[in-house]
This record gives C-alpha cells, sequence and structure tokens, in this order.
C-alpha cells in the first residue's frame, strides 16, 4: 500500500494516531473546500508489516486473559473485502507464523487452563455463519455439506428475559488444543466446500467462532461461564463502488443491511439516553447483542486496504471504528449456582420440613440457648456418673450430638493446666477413664462374688451350729467314747472348732463374716484340693444318720405299744394267774427294749459327733496347695482374720506330723463302720 496516503503515530503514551492523506487529484474537484488529511485516533496500529504474534498479543490476549477469569470477551474484525480480516482472525495458510487470532487464542487459552489445577475447566467450541440473514452451523460433522443450505439452519430464539439462544448450532466439547483446532478446521472446511463462485462466503458471509468455557472451584457450588466470539465480517465494500448486479446484487444489499444494522447498533449504543436499540433489525446484531452494548470485554479490529481507490471505505471504516470506541460496556462475572446445589438444597428444605412434621418440632440449624443450657446439664450428669453402663441420650438430632461431641473433647482438652497439644497426656487421660469404667466393672463383679460367698458361709455356719449342739449333750461323754481307729482326738477337734467360733472375722453380733472376709473364706475353701472328697463323705454320713434317725423312731414305735399291751395285759391278768407267766415275760422284753432304745440313742448321738469330726478333719487332710494361693482381700482386718485361721489350722497339723495321711485313710474306713 502507498505510505504517502498515510501515516501512522505509535505514541506509547497516548493513543495512536493514523492520518489519511487524500491525494490532490481526488480531493480536487469542482468543490475546492474538501479536505486533504483525516486523522483518527485508535487504541493501537498495526502497520502492514504487522507480524501475527504481536497483533494476538496486544489485541487478544488481554480479551484472552479476562476470559479465563471469567468475563465475556468479542473480538471482530470489521472492514472491506480483502483488507485482511480472515487473515486477522483465522490466519494465513502458507506460513505457521501466519496463524490468525483463533488458533493462537485457543493455544493460549488452553495453556493456562492446563497450568490452573486449582479450578476444574470444561470448553466448548460453536461456529456459526451467517449468510443472508440465515445462520448455519459449521460444525456439522457429516461431511455432506455440498451447498451451504445443507449445513444445519441456526435460528434465534429469544427467552422471557431476552436472552437469546440459538437453535441447531451444536457446541462441541475441545478438552485439548488439537481437538479445538480440529473443529476450528472443520468449521473452516464446511465454509470452503460450501462456497462457490457466486458464493464466496469468506468475504459475503459473517462468521463467529465461539469458545465456551466453564469454570468451578473444587467443592464449590458456583460455577463460571464465559464466552470469547470470535468475528469475522462480511467485507463492508458499498454496493454502487463494486458495481455487483443480480444475484450478487441481492447479497450485498443483505450484507450491506446486516453492516447497516450494526452501524445502527453502534450508533445507538454511542448515544446517550438512548431507550431502544435496534438488535432485531439483523441477524448479525441478534447474536453479538450481548458483545455489543452490554455484558462483554469487546474489541474492534479495524482492516484497512489503504489505497487510493479505497481511501473513501479506509476512511468509512474508520469511522465506523471510532464510534465503535464511544460504546463503554459493563463487563460482569458470569456466575451461576450449580443446578445440583439448587436442587440438593430444595430437597434438604423438603427434609426438614418431614422432620418437623414428624417430630412435631422446628428445627433451625442452631440449637437454641435453652437446649444448649440443658445439653451441658447432661453432658455434666453423664460425665459424673460412675456406672459404665450410663449412657449419654440426647435423642436423634444431629446438632446435639455434633455438640456433645465438641464438648467431651473440651472437655478432654482443658482440663486445668494441660496443653491441648500434649498428645501423650490425652492419651494417659483417656487410659485413665477407661481404667476408672474398669473398676467400676470390677466392683459390681465383687459385689456379686460376695453375696455367693455369703450363701455359702450360712451353709458353713450351719455345720458349726450342729458341732455345738452335739457339744452341751451332757449324756455321751465324748473323751471316753473317742473312736479307737482315730488317732485325731476329739479334743482337738473341738479346739479346733472353738477356735473357728473365735475368729475375728465373724461378726460379733451374728457370728457371721464380714463380706470381703466371707468371700476370702470361700475361695480359700473352693481351693482346697481334697474339697470334692470331703463333700462326698459329707454326703455319705447324713445318709447314715438319716437311716439310724429312722431306726430309732421305728423302735419308740415299738416300745410305745409294748407299753400299751403291758398296760392291757396288767388289767387283764390282775385275776388270772395264768396271765401272770406272760406278764413277766413282757416285762423282760420291755427292759429289753428299753435297753436296746438307750443303746440307739448312744449310737446315734456318736453318730452325730463323728459326722462333725469327720467335717473337721476333712478340711485338715490335705493342706493348700501353697501360700500363694491363699487370697487375701486388701482389708488389713479381714487379712489377720484369715492368716490367723491358717495359722490355728497349722499348729493344729505340726501336732499332728505326719499322721495326717493316716488319719485320711483311718477316717475313711471308721465311717464304714456305722
Ligand atoms: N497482514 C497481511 N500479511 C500478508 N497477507 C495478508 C495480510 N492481510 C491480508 N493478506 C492477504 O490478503 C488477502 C485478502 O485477505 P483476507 O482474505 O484476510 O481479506 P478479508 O478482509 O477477509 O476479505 P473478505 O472480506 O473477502 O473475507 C489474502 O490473500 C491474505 O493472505
Amino acid at each position: 500500500y502507498v505510505k504517502e496516503i498515510y501515516s501512522v503515530d505509535n505514541d506509547e503514551q497516548s493513543l495512536s494516531s493514523l492520518e489519511i492523506i487524500v491525494p490532490r487529484d481526488l480531493a480536487d474537484g469542482f468543490v475546492n473546500n474538501k479536505r486533504e488529511s483525516y486523522k483518527f485516533k485508535f487504541q493501537k496500529i498495526f502497520d502492514q508489516e504487522a507480524k501475527q504474534d504481536v497483533v494476538f498479543d496486544s489485541v487478544a490476549k488481554p480479551v484472552a486473559e479476562c476470559v479465563l477469569a471469567g468475563y465475556n470477551g468479542t473480538i471482530f474484525a470489521y472492514g472491506q473485502t480483502g483488507s485482511g480480516k480472515t487473515f486477522t482472525i483465522t490466519g494465513g495458510a502458507e506460513r505457521y507464523s501466519d496463524r490468525g487470532i483463533i488458533p493462537r487464542t485457543l493455544s493460549y487459552i488452553f495453556d493456562q487452563l492446563q497450568k490452573d489445577s486449582s479450578k476444574v475447566y470444561t470448553t466448548h467450541v460453536s461456529y456459526l455463519e451467517i449468510y443472508n440473514e440465515c445462520g448455519y452451523d459449521l460444525l456439522d460433522s457429516r461431511h455432506e455439506a455440498s451447498r451451504l443450505e445443507d449445513l444445519p439452519k441456526v435460528t434465534i430464539m429469544e427467552d422471557p428475559d431476552q436472552n437469546i439462544h440459538l437453535k441447531n448450532l451444536s457446541l462441541q466439547q475441545a478438552t485439548n488444543e488439537e481437538e479445538a483446532l480440529n473443529l476450528l478446521f472443520l468449521g473452516d472446511t464446511n465454509r470452503m466446500i460450501a462456497e462457490t463462485p457466486m458464493n464466496q462466503a469468506s468475504t459475503r458471509s459473517h462468521c463467529i467462532f465461539t469458545i465456551h468455557i466453564s469454570s468451578k472451584e473444587p467443592g464449590s457450588a458456583t460455577i463460571r461461564h464465559s464466552k470469547l466470539h470470535l468475528v469475522d465480517l462480511a467485507g463492508s465494500e458499498r454496493v454502487a463502488k463494486t458495481g455487483v448486479g443480480g444475484h450478487l446484487l441481492t447479497e450485498a444489499k443483505y450484507i450491506n443491511l446486516s453492516l447497516h444494522y450494526l452501524e445502527q447498533v453502534i450508533i445507538a449504543l454511542a448515544e446517550k439516553n438512548r431507550s431502544h436499540i435496534p438488535y432485531r433489525n439483523s441477524m448479525m446484531t441478534s447474536v453479538l447483542r450481548d458483545s455489543l452494548g452490554g455484558n462483554c470485554m469487546t474489541t474492534m479490529i479495524a482492516t484497512l486496504s489503504i489505497d487510493k481507490r479505497n481511501i473513501d471505505e479506509s476512511i468509512s471504516t474508520c469511522r465506523f471504528a471510532q464510534r465503535v470506541a464511544l460504546i463503554k460496556n459493563e463487563a460482569v462475572l458470569n456466575e451461576e449456582i450449580d443446578p445440583r446445589l439448587v436442587r440438593l438444597k430444595k430437597e434438604i428444605q423438603e427434609l426438614k420440613d418431614e422432620l418437623a412434621l414428624v417430630t412435631g418440632k422446628q428445627r433451625t440449624s442452631e440449637l437454641s440457648q435453652e437446649e444448649l443450657l440443658q445439653l451441658d446439664e447432661l453432658i455434666e450428669a453423664f460425665l459424673e456418673d460412675n456406672d459404665p453402663d450410663s449412657i449419654l441420650d440426647v435423642g436423634v438430632d444431629m446438632r446435639k450430638i455434633k455438640y456433645c461431641f465438641i464438648h467431651l473433647k473440651v472437655f478432654l482438652l482443658n482440663i486445668a493446666g494441660i496443653n491441648k497439644d500434649d498428645c501423650c497426656f490425652i492419651k494417659k487421660r483417656s487410659l485413665m477413664i477407661s481404667l476408672m469404667y474398669l473398676a467400676d466393672i470390677l466392683v459390681n463383679m465383687l459385689k456379686k462374688e460376695e453375696k455367693k460367698a455369703q450363701d455359702a458361709l450360712f451353709h458353713l455356719n450351719d455345720a458349726f451350729a450342729g458341732s455345738t449342739v452335739l457339744e452341751q449333750s451332757p449324756s455321751v461323754n465324748l473323751e471316753e467314747r473317742k473312736s479307737p481307729s482315730s488317732s485325731f482326738t476329739l479334743k482337738e477337734a473341738k479346739d479346733f472348732s472353738s477356735s473357728v467360733h473365735r475368729l475375728t472375722f465373724l461378726s460379733r453380733e451374728t457370728g457371721k463374716m464380714s463380706l470381703g472376709s466371707q468371700e476370702a473364706f470361700e475361695v480359700f475353701k473352693r481351693d482346697h484340693a481334697d474339697s470334692i472328697t470331703i463333700d462326698d463323705n459329707n454326703q455319705l454320713l447324713k445318709q447314715r444318720f438319716a437311716e439310724a434317725k429312722c431306726l430309732g423312731e421305728k423302735l419308740n414305735e415299738v416300745r410305745n405299744k409294748i407299753s400299751e399291751y403291758i398296760l392291757i395285759c396288767n388289767t387283764l391278768s390282775l385275776s388270772h394267774i395264768s396271765y401272770k407267766t406272760m406278764f413277766n415275760r413282757l416285762k423282760e422284753l420291755k427292759v429289753e427294749i428299753e435297753h436296746l432304745q438307750l443303746l440307739m440313742e448312744k449310737v446315734k448321738v456318736k453318730l452325730q459327733k463323728d459326722f462333725e469330726v469327720w467335717c473337721i478333719l476333712s478340711y485338715f487332710r490335705t493342706p493348700p496347695r501353697s501360700s500363694t494361693s491363699i487370697p487375701l482381700t486388701g482389708d488389713s482386718q479381714a487379712d489377720a482374720d484369715i492368716l490367723a485361721f491358717i495359722k490355728a489350722r497349722q499348729n493344729i497339723l505340726q501336732k499332728k506330723g505326719k499322721s495326717c495321711q493316716k488319719i485320711g485313710s483311718q477316717t475313711k474306713t471308721s465311717s464304714t463302720v456305722f
């Protein structure tokens, strides 16, 4: 392009300026007041030598960054045919370095997404072509389109909130740069196939390549949606100048009309206090509505082909671009709550309502002051209760259960003077609490054992009581009736028996042991090696005793009958001497029976006495297994009693010496005599 007709001043400090100088021959004419130069200020002006990467860095990168942050962005190229719109937006096919804004933006975006692991991103792309006010989906993958009309037709739908929806425009997911580039290639291919000499789509249609990005932080309910429109507009040349007619004229009219409407929208947006913006006039302005005057970071690239012949077009493009620059958009973050979360919140509310209906209580997320106080009391009572089976019942209420756990944790951590970081202490403390519970369980078990021991002791006392009765019997001389076969005297047995009764662990009033002593004594008896034999012999003696008792009763019965007969005989025989002999005989019989009766009585007494002796001797026959088997209660008095008991026993055994074994066998023999 001829340098003489324009100059560029790229001031680093302020806006860059472009001056278009109208050649004198063009300025000359009948009217002499025509301006010779036109100056325009732009944010940045790229001369014809500008490289694609520089354009990308200056124009596209800032917008792409906004899109990544969650804002909407649009970059659109406007200019006359052949001025370089497609080259700028898509790129040139000859060199890799000619890649345009779309492939470079895709590369940049995916690069950034890969670097950011703090969010979960989803990317989709769509590619729309608008030709003669009709939309076509360029990402149709069927490859069947030989004409543009064969592609899926995209129509505009508007919801009650005046949001635009594009029906039939496919949204293809692209998980990486390669997939996105393939989709761009697919769209460009569809666009080229449908292009005919009569329909040079690249010139006469608008193309919108859109990158849709959704981002969400893990665990967050908020989703951000943003989109970046990269728009390659149709050529803006004037119909009159191109001199087209017929079909091309129709096209040109559409193109110009849509660009005209675009211009109308831009003018309306640039004007203050303008209430109506004519977006609906064309599909193009409808689709870009949000980008042009709403929530979007919009950048316009005006492409110029500054040639003597294109001076008017160039000036027209610059004017249009300057109007666009006046528009101020207010971009906001496009955040929405995850619809799944909305659904879950609704479900939670429904469940809360249901719970309130069932329990009759309306639950708030926080516990009331009153409820907290009640809980504190319950927890305190629970902690003070020594019963290991006690439970902390706060009902089916997660808020209360959580509160209890927190309370107990604080209780453990905040015990006076305790460093909460001292895990060792906490472990010890937990152990102590566990031991306390264990101790409680053991105490309970011991109480039960004590009860059993008490019952057993009553049994034993009965046996001792029996021996006391026999001792008081005046009719029997125990010394005289010493069993000839027993080397263990009844005197010794009596001594021992009385020593047992003197034991201090037997209650003075009742003659019964204290609970701890009873238990220890019971264990001592149980541990005695020969306890089973003793029990067996006891049973045998009891049986013999019962038999003797039965015999004595029968004897009494016979004696009574004889006495009765004698009485009758006395009455009858007074006058009959013949009965005298019989009477004397009966008298003799009576004496004999009485003698027998006396004998039986003695036998019975001996039997009873020997039963007692047997009981006592049985405990001495087998010594305890070892001194360690003697159970001590820990109660000093009871333990002293037990030791005294054992000592008394040992004294007797020492006196007997080795004869213990003999006693055992002889006593067994004597038991069979009875
Ligand atoms: N900066 C540039 N450097 C090198 N070649 C360029 C440059 N800009 C445009 N061209 C070339 O000029 C020609 C026309 O450019 P391009 O197709 O991009 O124009 P356009 O404005 O898109 O036209 P249309 O309105 O017909 O689509 C292409 O062959 C392109 O390669």
